[in-house]
Parts: structure tokens; sequence; C-alpha cells
């Protein structure tokens, strides 16, 4: 059957025809893909198209698809068993992992997704502080827990939902949304209701209004603003944990927050979150502490030998720098062929990751990304995909390479995005 007859299936027996709203392509038009396969640097729909993907499953698949040690460990593991529901090896081993990589977290509690681990460390946050308000940033998107939806990113953006339907008055309005990257709004908000602040959570590069560059300054407002009003800083490295280096942007830009919440590339394609930290703070969690949080698959065997091997593999290759080289000739080949032709674009790309916006003016946060013309996105979306070039289907969203992607494949989508880029 081709693309378009099942997705027609699929909008019969699913809102929308997906599991996750930004699958369904309103965004950008046309109908969706329908995927059965893929490999490295590539993927094919049920019509036998193949793609080279720049999209990576929204991040985790830092590694490629189907990356046989990673393949093989989860093989392995399922023949010895799919869940457990107690302590298993595995969770020992990746838990020692984190621990080691990620300068922050000297103890995690592992979740099936990065919507609970970030709903998890503000209910943490709010028991270890006894306060109320969080602060969010305008844009950033943190998973679809009710506090966090407030002016959110990805879907939200793309789909210009307030993001607060179905979620009491009461919750939304315990939740300050400041614009990224202005340190005076920072410490004009902890000015006034810093006593009352419990956490504040950002994504330390952010992903989910395309990529923005953080303001170090302003990275460094939130660590200071709230280890003086006594809040707590909570990075959510759901997208940029393993993705900037080992240790995620904490690393990088050499600050620790107090709690950091992960995900994606943590469980290498398989379902998994994380929240760890401090010992002080995490043993506040149950059964060390009073603050309850649970779940009958969390630390699933097979999630964590996905983990670990992705892990492995990174610390073996340490990929960072011959990835970032790779998305450089891609970003500067795309910006080239987009000055060629005279379209207004600014490209933002930290490490491996990036988004093409297409305006005249530097996108510095949610209002700036929001003066891009998404009518032209959505044309040179399509483009693409008739040329063979996957990427996520919104302005508002990051691009991904992985170490699947060769320098060949920047020269053959470099190539079709010129040939996309001329049917505009
Ligand atoms: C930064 C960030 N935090 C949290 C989430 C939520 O993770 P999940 O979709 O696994 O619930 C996402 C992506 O969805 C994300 O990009
Ligand atoms: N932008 C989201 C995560 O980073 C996209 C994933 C989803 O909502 O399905």
């Amino acid at each position: 059957m081709r693309n378009a007859e099942l997705f027609e299936i699929a909008r019969r027996y699913m809102p929308g025809g997906v599991s996750s709203p930004v699958r369904a392509f309103k965004a950008v038009g046309g109908s969706p893909i329908v995927i059965e396969r893929a490999k490295g640097s590539r993927i094919w729909d049920v019509e036998g198209n193949e793609y080279i993907d720049f999209l990576c499953s929204w991040g985790p698949l830092i590694l490629g698809h189907a990356h046989p040690s990673v393949v093989e460990a989860v093989c392995e593991q399922a023949t010895k068993g799919l869940s457990y529901g107690l302590t298993n090896l595995h969770e020992i081993t990746l838990s020692q992992k984190v621990a080691q990589l990620v300068p922050s977290i000297e103890k995690v509690r592992f979740v099936s997704s990065g919507t609970e681990a970030t709903m998890s460390a503000i209910r943490l946050a709010r028991a270890y502080t006894k306060r109320k308000y969080i602060v969010k940033f305008d844009g950033c998107y943190h998973g679809h827990y009710d506090s966090l939806l407030v002016s959110g990113g990805s879907g939200v953006a793309t789909f210009g939902i307030p993001g607060t339907e179905g979620v009491p008055e009461k919750m939304a309005e315990l939740t300050i949304v400041l614009p990224y990257n202005s340190t005076q709004a920072v410490k004009e908000a902890f000015e006034k209701y810093g006593q009352d602040i419990a956490c504040v959570i950002v994504e330390p590069v952010a992903g989910n209004m395309g990529v923005v560059i953080p303001d170090y300054e302003f990275l460094k407002a939130l660590s200071e603003e709230t280890r003086k009003y006594g809040a707590l800083l909570i990075y959510d490295e759901v997208i940029t944990g393993f993705r900037l280096s080992l240790g995620g942007a904490q690393e990088v830009f050499g600050i620790k927050p107090d709690i950091t919440c992960l995900g994606k590339i943590l469980g290498g394609g398989m379902p998994l979150g994380a929240y760890g930290g401090r010992q002080d703070i995490m043993s506040m969690i149950a059964p060390e502490g009073p603050v309850y949080q649970a779940g009958t698959l969390s630390g699933n065997p097979l999630s964590m030998v996905a983990g670990i091997k992705t892990l492995e593999e990174l610390e073996k290759s340490n990929p960072y720098h011959s990835l970032e080289n790779l998305t450089r000739k891609l970003t500067e080949g795309i910006g080239e062929i987009l000055r060629e032709k005279g379209i207004p674009h600014r490209i933002n790309a930290v490490a491996s990751m990036f988004t093409v916006f297409f305006t005249d003016g530097d996108v510095t946060d949610f209002q700036t990304a929001k003066k891009s013309d998404t009518q032209m996105f959505g044309r040179f979306f399509r483009a693409l995909l008739d040329q063979g070039i996957l990427i996520p289907p919104s302005q508002f969203e990051a691009w991904f390479l992985s170490t699947a992607h060769a320098q060949e494949d920047i020269d053959i989508a470099l190539e079709k995005i010129n040939k996309a880029v001329s049917s505009l």
C-alpha cells in the first residue's frame, strides 16, 4: 500500500494518524510518509523511497539507525527477558556510567521518557525547596507535563497551541514564563518572586524553538540567581545530553545544575529517560525520602542495554569533533545554496544539531524564531523530501547528524538540497 492510503487508515484509528503530534506533517502540508525500515544514515518508507535522514528520530540516534552493537545487545537481552520488575544488573551498570559521565549527577533515577524525567524533577524541586513556582522559558519544550506546557516549543509552537487546554488554571499560574537569553528578565523575576521560586528549568541549548544558542551570561545568571535565592537549577539535557559531549551541555559550559534530566541518546533509540543530581537532593526520592515516583517498566533491561552500548560506543570513538566538522560542512553548504538563490536565512548550529531559519534577522529567542517564514519552510521541507532528504517537519525543531553520516552523505545531501532549492 502507498503512504497516503496507509495514512488514511492511521487517521481513522489514531488522533491525527499519529502517536505524537509533530509527526503529522501539518505544518508543512502534504501526507506524511509511513516508515518501513532504517539503517545507518538512511530511512525507507513503505513505497521503497530512500531518504538521507537528518531527523534521526528527533535526536536519540547519534550512532545512526540500527547500529550493529546496539541491535546485538538488545537482541541478546530479549532472549533473557523483556522486563523483570526488579532491579537488574544493567541498571546498575548504566547508573554508574551516567554518574561517571555527567558532571552534576551523583545519583540517578531511571524513567521511561523525557516527559517523566522533567515532571519528576519539578516535583522533586518543589519538595526540596518547599516552594510552588517554577520558571521556564518561552519556546523551550520539556515534554507534555501540565506545568511545563505553558508557552512550549516543539509541537506546541508548531501548531500555535497555547499549551494550557486541559491544564487547570491554578496549575498554569504557578509557571513563570520568561524570554530565553534574557538575563534581565531572570533577575527581575527573582527580585519579585525569588522566595517562592522552587526551580528554573531550561534547555541549556534550546532545540525546540529550533536551535537557539544560549548567551553564556544568561546561563551564568541562572546559576547565580537560583543559588542566591535558594531555588534549584534544572538542566533539561534530554536533547543535549551525550549530544554536545559525553558530559552534555553542562560539561561544555562548565556549569553544574542541581538536577539534570536526560532521555533520547541515553536510551539509544529505546524508551528511556532519567533525572539525577546531588546526593542530598536525590535522597528525597522514595524509598529513601518522601517524594513518590515509580514505574512498572522503569529500568527496563532492553532500554538499559541499548543505553549502555550507545554510551560505550561514544566513549570508544569520541566522535564529537568529527560530528561537529561534518555538521559545519553541511550547514556551510546549505548557507551557500540559500545565499546564491537570495533566500534570507539564518543557521544556528551547536555540535551536531542545527536549524535553518528562513528569516533575515538573528534568532536568539522564541520571538525572533517566530519571525521565520514558515510557508517557505513548508515548501523547503517538501522539496527536500521529494529529493530524498528527511528533515524535521517543522521550522521549530532541530536537525541532527549521526556517526553513520559520512562525507559522502553530506555531498549527496548538498547536491539534492541544491536541486530542491532551485525548484522553490
Ligand atoms: C528538551 C526536551 N525535554 C523533554 C522532552 C520530552 O521527552 P519525551 O518526548 O521522551 O517525553 C523532549 C522531547 O520530546 C525534549 O526535547
Ligand atoms: N521536539 C520533540 C522532542 O524533542 C519532538 C518529539 C515528539 O514530540 O514526538
